[in-house]
């Protein structure tokens, strides 16, 4: 054993190392740098450029690598994460893939890949016997250099003024800088460090491997295992970690050479990664992640030009056949490929969630489809759709990381299912097997339609198929489940509060991209014929994700352009090394669109407007944006003029009564108890308020009602009946509705679709069926509530506008109105009034009270402008420093020298004054306690 426990220390070494670089740039910086390990492959290959073909003593070689090229590659990629920190997860992830996808083909085009290149053992290899086992120095170099190295930087850490700096600008990089640090310094210096790090396990395993870019790019990449038994936070943790996967890794070699277990020395950093992401306590895993500003910008190309520009293409494509040639095979690929593309967007550009796997979807449907067609004899189109429906359940195990985790989590979790699959099921028999012939896939025969194995019958097959993809794909993004996977994509909690189930949109959206991108596999592969498992890399799926995200327009476009890329530019530019020449292109192209603002990415105005005209757009308004070309295009319009005029006065049915009651509620947040032993009770047709100082526990005890937080100890009662247990769309449908302080709206639907998925979202609920659509007449139900909350909230001119272009006041209205069209018994509102001015407060104030006199609402209001409190609560709850400190009427509070002691302090002349009186008091405490509205 001590052979393969003496490698493993080695590798582990490298790999821990290179773990501890990866924490430390992602604690500091917030960004997971995917090319992590493609630092080290640069290190590698410079390494073998100075010290092999240049023949440069190894010291100064391996100077220059870690030294020089580290902190210069450091600082550059600090640059880069500055600009990317506020920008989505999808395009955070492009810009670092985009970088792996450069190095890794420049590589290759740089040094070729036929001819082995190896660097010779470098470090002193003098060697001595541990029994009939020798031990070389260079190997007790490497580990020596391993632990060191993380020794020294956690001691730096916790030591030295820069180090503590790098832990406090984790924390609040704000306040670091006005104690007269600079952030933007602190997080270089760690970039530097941590970058310098990857270099030095670069360097270290050029030795012991052939210098390959791909396998070295994976084998760095193995830090993420690594990372992850550190929580993605302990150092120390991180490099034990290193150590434990390299150990076990290098003794799986020797136990296991057959079977399923053959691949697990490779694949066990992935299986570690993956199993730590699907079991670890979702409190250990919390991402930090800075607010994504709004877009605000949402300019689509006109309907009526997109229409004709389908047109257009699909006459094209019908006439390729007549002029493609050989080409022919490689637009049947393209529409393959378009298929593919449109599942991935489903999941990333409409849903917002990241796959890096779905080549492996890809490869399981072609797997399964070669088995039933060729092996079993199953019929063609039978075993494509049962391909497509094997790959659903896997979908479906993919969206559990979703559900846990999602964001950053969710896709390294999907990268390491992706590498865990190939090393671990691509050689067995039910796949491609372990000769490398791969599997045979045929065309269809069927005579009858002209299908005879000829390329030309195949090619309308496929085009046939991808048509009605993209045009399902279109109806989807405007159906209710569009809206529900857009919504998901701007606010999953807004959206579980709502009253949908997200968990079962997460699946379903899983299940359904799954599906697809099997069934593209398998159209792809009957093009070609024969594929193996290297037609199915890994790699290739993080091409696809970053093609996927840097392409232009909306579905089908960005499919038909990424699809175009893949497939037609190398067939028609034949040369042995145009797929590399692409992957650095789009690499490029990753880069600089997730550095780039995204104002910069949208088309010129003067070019829009352009567009506008040509497509018989007029300005903005309720006619404009997206609402008006939806399935309900023609009525949406209508009703959104109807609600701009003022409602007539109509009788409304009064909501049935409800009563909501906390008991004895506790929540410690660590050590910091943030609620305790607080009791209310807030019921229909009255408006209760929920007062405090600044972190006194109000947000927390509303997360605690709306079921977003579940309390160490007390009871939430609703109706009676203990709710404490169900979740919050749960809740949301037994009609708790909920605002937020920080707005939770779908920032790029229109205010219609807003509202809209406020009465939808609880219909939809937790049936996948129901998230499709539902009987006319619920659909006329959800379209009258929606309607009635823009009514009632007079947004009836704002319906076709996108709600992130509008101003904060209207916002909180959009808000509103969503929770309205869901038709709440209780309504909790945090801070409504904040960012308002004090018309917009007043007007607020006015809604409110009539959505209680009118509809028999109730009302639960956190809200420090005391005008508003006292104008419409009938009762107040005070709270201090998490305790309950006094509750009874706006008068009564205003009055109470409690009250004012947990404002104003103890110290508060006014506090002792036993004669003010309740009026007295309000004046100068309602100027005190409006703390500007914030
Ligand atoms: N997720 C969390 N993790 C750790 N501490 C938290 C968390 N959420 C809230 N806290 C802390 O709990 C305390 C109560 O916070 P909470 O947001 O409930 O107060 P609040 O009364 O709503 O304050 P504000 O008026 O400023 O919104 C604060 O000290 C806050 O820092």
């Amino acid at each position: 054993m001590l052979p393969f426990l003496i490698a493993g220390l080695t590798t582990g070494s490298v790999y821990g190392l290179a773990g501890v670089g990866l924490v430390l740039t992602y604690k500091t910086s917030g960004i997971f740098n995917f090319a992590h390990g493609a630092v080290a492959t640069v290190s590698a290959y410079l390494f073998y450029s100075l010290h092999v073909q240049a023949g440069l003593p190894w010291i100064p070689a391996a100077a220059i690598c870690i030294l020089g090229a580290g902190p210069v590659l450091g600082v550059a990629f600090e640059q880069g994460a500055r600009r990317m920190a506020a920008t989505a997860l999808s395009t955070r992830v492009a810009g670092t893939v985009g970088v792996l996808l450069v190095v890794q083909a420049g590589a290759v085009l740089i040094y070729g890949d036929t001819r082995p290149r190896k660097v010779p053992v470098f470090l002193p290899d003098a060697g001595f016997h541990v029994g009939s086992t020798t031990v070389t120095a260079d190997r007790i170099i490497v580990f020596a250099v391993g632990i060191l190295a993380t020794a020294a930087l956690y001691a730096y850490f916790s030591l030295a003024r820069t180090g503590v700096a790098m832990r406090a600008v984790v924390d609040d990089p704000a306040l670091l800088d006005t104690t007269g640090t600079n952030p933007v310094a602190v997080r270089r210096w760690a970039w530097m460090i941590g970058i310098g790090f990857a270099a030095t396990s670069g360097v270290l395993i050029a030795q012991y491997v052939n210098l390959d870019a791909t396998a070295l790019t994976f084998l760095v990449v193995a830090a993420f295992g690594a990372a992850a038994l550190g929580w993605f936070t302990s150092l120390p943790a991180t490099y034990a970690g290193g150590l434990a996967i390299g150990i076990v890794a290098s003794l799986a070699t020797k136990y296991f050479d057959s079977g399923l277990l053959a691949g697990l020395s490779n694949a066990l950093p992935f299986l570690v990664l993956f199993a730590v992401l699907l079991t670890a306590p979702r409190r250990r895993l919390t991402e930090r992640l800075r607010a994504v500003p709004r877009s605000g910008v949402a300019w689509t190309t006109p309907w009526r030009l997109q229409s004709a520009g389908g047109v257009a293409v699909l006459a094209l494509l019908c006439f390729v056949p007549s002029f493609a040639g050989i080409h022919l095979v490689a637009f049947s690929e393209f529409l393959a490929y378009a298929i593919l593309f449109l599942s991935l967007g489903l999941l990333v550009r409409t849903s917002g969630q990241v796959s890096l796997c779905h080549v492996t979807f890809m490869a399981i449907g072609v797997c399964t489809f070669s088995q039933l067609h060729v092996e079993k004899g199953w019929p063609w189109a039978a075993a494509l759709v049962v391909a497509g429906l094997v790959a659903v359940p896997i979908g479906a195990l993919l969206a559990i990381p979703a559900i846990r985790l999602s964001g950053l989590y969710l896709a390294l979790s999907t990268f390491g299912f992706g590498i865990l699959v190939q090393y671990m099921f691509y050689s067995q028999g039910y796949m491609f097997g372990s000769l490398g012939i791969g599997v045979t896939v045929p065309t269809p025969r069927w005579s009858a339609v002209g299908l005879d194995g000829s390329d030309r019958g195949y090619y309308y097959l496929v085009l046939i198929l991808a048509a009605a993809a993209a045009l399902a794909m279109v109806a989807l993004n405007r159906s209710r489940l569009g809206r529900l996977l857009r919504a998901l994509a701007d606010s999953p909690i807004g959206l579980a509060t709502s009253g949908t189930a997200v968990n079962t949109t997460r699946v379903l959206v899983f299940c359904l991209s799954a599906f697809l991108a099997a069934v593209a596999g398998v159209l792809d592969a009957a093009a070609v014929g024969q594929v193996n498992g290297d037609s199915y890399l890994p790699i290739t799926s993080l091409v696809y994700f970053v093609l996927v995200v840097i392409s232009v327009g909306g579905a089908p476009w960005y499919a038909i352009a990424g699809a175009a890329g893949l497939t037609l530019v190398p067939s028609y530019v034949d040369n042995a090394d145009t797929s590399n020449w692409l992957q650095v292109a789009f690499g490029v192209f990753a880069i600089l669109y997730a550095v780039t603002a995204a104002r910069a990415r949208e088309p010129h105005p003067a070019v829009r407007r352009a567009l506008d005209r040509l497509g018989g757009r007029g300005g903005r308004g309720v006619l404009g944006g997206r609402g008006v070309l939806g399935v309900l295009g023609g009525a949406r319009a209508r009703d959104a003029a109807a609600a701009s005029r003022p409602e007539p006065s109509r009788p409304i049915a009064p909501v049935p009564p409800a009563e909501l009651e906390i008991r004895d509620v506790r929540v410690a947040f660590g050590g910091l108890v943030a609620v305790d032993g607080v009791t209310l009770r807030a019921a229909t047709g009255r408006v209760t308020g929920l007062i405090g100082p600044n972190g006194a526990g109000k947000t927390t005890t509303f997360n605690v009602c709306s079921g977003l937080l579940r309390p160490q100890r007390g009871q939430v009662l609703l109706d009676g009946r203990s709710v404490i247990r169900r979740s919050a769309s749960t809740r949301a449908r037994l009609g708790l509705g909920r605002t937020f302080q920080q707005m939770e709206l779908f920032d790029n639907l229109t205010v219609w679709d807003n509202v809209v998925l406020g009465a939808e979202g609880r219909r939809a609920g937790p049936n996948a069926l129901r998230h499709l659509a539902s009987a006319p007449q619920t659909a006329r139900d959800i379209h009258a509530a929606a309607d009635s909350a823009v009514r009632t909230c007079g947004l009836g001119d704002l319906t076709g506008q996108v709600a992130g272009s509008l101003s904060t006041g209207q916002r909180r209205l959009v808000e509103l109105a969503r929770c309205l069209a869901g038709q709440p018994r209780l309504l909790l509102l945090d801070e409504p009034s904040s960012g308002l001015d004090r018309a917009e407060t007043r007007h607020f104030g006015q809604i409110l009270r009539r959505v209680v006199d009118e509809h028999g609402v109730g009302i639960l209001l956190v809200e420090h402008d005391m005008s508003l409190v006292t104008a419409i609560c009938d009762h107040v709850y005070v709270l201090d420093f998490g305790r309950p400190v006094f509750d009874g009427t706006p008068a009564e509070v205003m009055a109470s020298p409690v009250v004012r002691v947990a404002y104003l302090g103890e110290t508060d002349p006014l506090a002792s004054d036993p004669l003010a009186s309740a009026a007295d008091a309000a004046r100068p405490h309602s100027a005190s306690l409006t703390t500007g509205g914030e």
